[in-house]
């Protein structure tokens, strides 16, 4: 039903074509967004691909019983024509060519999507994934940002500080991140079940920007995406006969979408070829999410106790499997003729000490240096504060160039990538401090995305769903697994008794350091007993954000819970 001037009495609410159910809250700018058109669409590609989704997500079960079971991942021999075979996916589109420096950012709040456009970086990854909290609010205010966005009129003022943003001359190109293929869209329901969150994503954006992004950047260029936590090929055919459709629905040509897939699952870099393959018309290349990948070897080998990983903070690109994921991607990815991307460092800046400040940098930029050298032709700046940093290692190595697809293998590449080198475990110590801070870092991080916020600073890092996720199925693995940690010279091991009662002291410490009534205020405490609850379960949960995900639908008016 639609809104009228006159329906004084009725709430007003979307207006909905048969089928769609919009569960989340009014709002005239949500319904700029929620047209009747914009929901045909949505629910076209949701009625289109919702049995392959499900097939896809039956599929990621049945490989991960086959793991638990003792199998490895490997290549597919099924699979090796296209591995060995000499094509090359599209050629890219000249507004994309220089990625050097590319900044990511929640699509919300507003006055960061319009900092992230402004910031110098050649792109702007807009993100509904790993660094969003997907509450109805988030989502639909990050859909209007990035409307007004590609318009080129969104404007915000901070009232607080007297101070108003707007885009400059030459804003970066925008990239969207829809949600990976695992989330529900509770607040959206298709023929009576939740919507695919990705797919509402994708949809919403692509409906509402194509037309303008053409008249902006020039036809067959855009929209831009990228695709986030795929575990096989058939995933990302199934993005491709997503972008087909919209493509022959909106009456542009075949190939203006491009997209970049993210290799962040242990399965995933076994299938780079494929995924390539798949995208080969729509492909903007691959990136290397490091910290969902980190995650996904420990999940991927959950039932594994040789598998063990060591501290967090230990698992880094200088590990023999990590570094050689690097070198694979990049090597299939100039193969292929497109841009292998690096990912993130999760320093940034520190306001208060200098000293701290540049030894945080220097990090950065020892990182960006290893990937430039390996051969990748662009990285990720997760705070503007970094890019000019990042921008003089860049560039300063490819001379001008706007990339280096045509360089075949960087340095430290030494050969054929084998699949041992792929799984290599990573070393170093296990220690009760890991523990700690996993802890430390899990409840804070879990309390902010409750709370609407997906990505936060933490003891000088960046946190968000993917770097959370390791500290949660970390804990998992040593508790499931009975670890030998080192307490300062002694060895104890991990149980369900050590970690209750270093939660216990964690939150306590985590209030002297946010204050009592922050703390208070927070939900600090209902994060405490969901982390103890997923580092505990007998079964690992998946995602940490599909577990908790309940917990941030609110429904209008006031109905049942979500159906998931
Ligand atoms: C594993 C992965 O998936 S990585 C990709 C996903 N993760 C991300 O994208 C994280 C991106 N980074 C961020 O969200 C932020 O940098 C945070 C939350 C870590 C820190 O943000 P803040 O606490 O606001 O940092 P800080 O106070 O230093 O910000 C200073 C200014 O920089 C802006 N800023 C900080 N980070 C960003 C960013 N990523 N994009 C745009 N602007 C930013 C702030 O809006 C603020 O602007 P203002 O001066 O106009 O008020
Ligand atoms: O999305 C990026 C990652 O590192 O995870
Ligand atoms: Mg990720």
């Amino acid at each position: 039903m639609a809104t009228t001037a006159s329906a004084a009495a009725v709430p007003p609410s979307y207006d909905t074509p048969e089928g769609v159910d919009i569960r989340g809250r009014y709002d005239p700018e949500f319904a700029s967004i929620l047209t009747r058109d914009a929901l045909v669409f949505v629910a076209g590609l949701q009625r289109e691909f919702r049995s392959a989704v499900r097939y896809a997500m039956e599929r990621r079960r049945e490989a991960q019983r086959r793991y638990d079971a003792g199998e490895l991942p490997r290549f597919d021999p099924a699979t090796r024509p296209i591995r060995e075979g000499g094509w090359a996916c599209s050629p890219l589109p000249p507004v994309i060519a220089n990625r050097t420096v590319e900044i990511t950012g929640p699509a919300q709040p507003r006055k960061m999507v319009i900092n992230a456009l402004n910031s110098g970086a050649k792109v702007f990854m807009a993100d509904f994934e790993d660094a969003l909290s997907p509450t109805w609010e988030n989502l639909m205010s990050g859909q209007v940002n990035l409307r007004d966005a590609v318009a080129g009129t969104i404007t915000f003022r901070d009232a607080a500080r007297g101070r108003e943003y707007k885009l400059n001359e030459s804003p970066a190109t925008l990239f969207v991140r829809p949600r990976g293929w695992h989330l529900p869209e509770a607040h959206v329901l298709i023929d009576g079940e939740p919507a695919i969150g990705c797919l509402v994503d994708f949809g919403l954006y692509f409906f509402h920007n194509h037309a303008a992004f053409r008249a902006g950047q020039g036809a067959g260029s855009g929209p831009f995406f990228y695709l986030p936590k795929m575990e096989h090929s058939r995933e990302a055919g199934i993005w491709n006969g997503v972008f087909e459709r919209a493509e022959r629905v909106a009456g542009i040509e075949r190939g203006s979408i491009r997209a970049t897939v993210l290799v962040e699952t242990l399965p995933a870099v076994f299938q780079m070829d494929e995924i390539l393959h798949e995208l080969r018309h729509h492909s903007a290349g691959l990136n290397c999410g490091r910290w969902d990948y980190i995650f996904s070897y420990v999940k991927t080998f959950r039932a594994r106790p040789d598998r063990l990983l060591p501290d967090r903070a230990l698992v880094g690109m200088a590990q023999h499997f990590m570094r050689s994921y690097s070198h694979l991607l990049i090597r299939t990815c100039h193969r292929r003729g497109v841009h292998a991307m690096g990912g993130m460092a999760a320093q940034i800046p520190i306001k208060d000490d200098a000293a701290a400040n540049e030894a945080a940098l220097e990090l950065v930029r020892k990182d960006k240096l290893r990937e430039v050298r390996a051969g990748h032709d662009g990285t990720w700046a997760a705070h503007p504060g970094l890019i000019p940093a990042i921008q003089e290692v860049f560039e300063g190595h490819l001379g001008g160039k706007p990339n280096q697809i045509d360089v075949a293998a960087g340095d430290g590449d030494s050969g054929a990538i084998t699949e041992e080198d792929l799984l290599q475990p990573p070393r170093g110590a296990r220690t009760v401090e890991g523990l700690r801070l996993n802890t430390r870092v899990g409840v804070q991080y879990l309390a902010s995305w409750l709370a609407g916020s997906g990505s936060v600073p933490l003891y000088n890092l960046m946190e968000d769903a993917a770097t959370a996720e390791i500290s949660r199925v970390q804990n998992w693995q040593w508790l499931r697994h009975g670890a030998t940690l080192d307490a300062g010279g002694v060895e104890v091991r991990a149980t369900p008794e050590l970690l209750a009662r270093v939660v216990e002291e964690e939150m306590a410490r985590v209030e002297a350091e946010v204050g009592a009534e922050r703390f208070r205020r927070g939900r600090y405490t209902e994060a405490g007993r969901i982390f103890s609850r997923q580092c505990t379960a007998p079964e690992l949960d998946d995602f940490l954000t599909l577990d908790a995900y309940n917990l941030v639908v609110v429904h209008h008016p006031e109905a049942s819970p979500s159906k998931l």
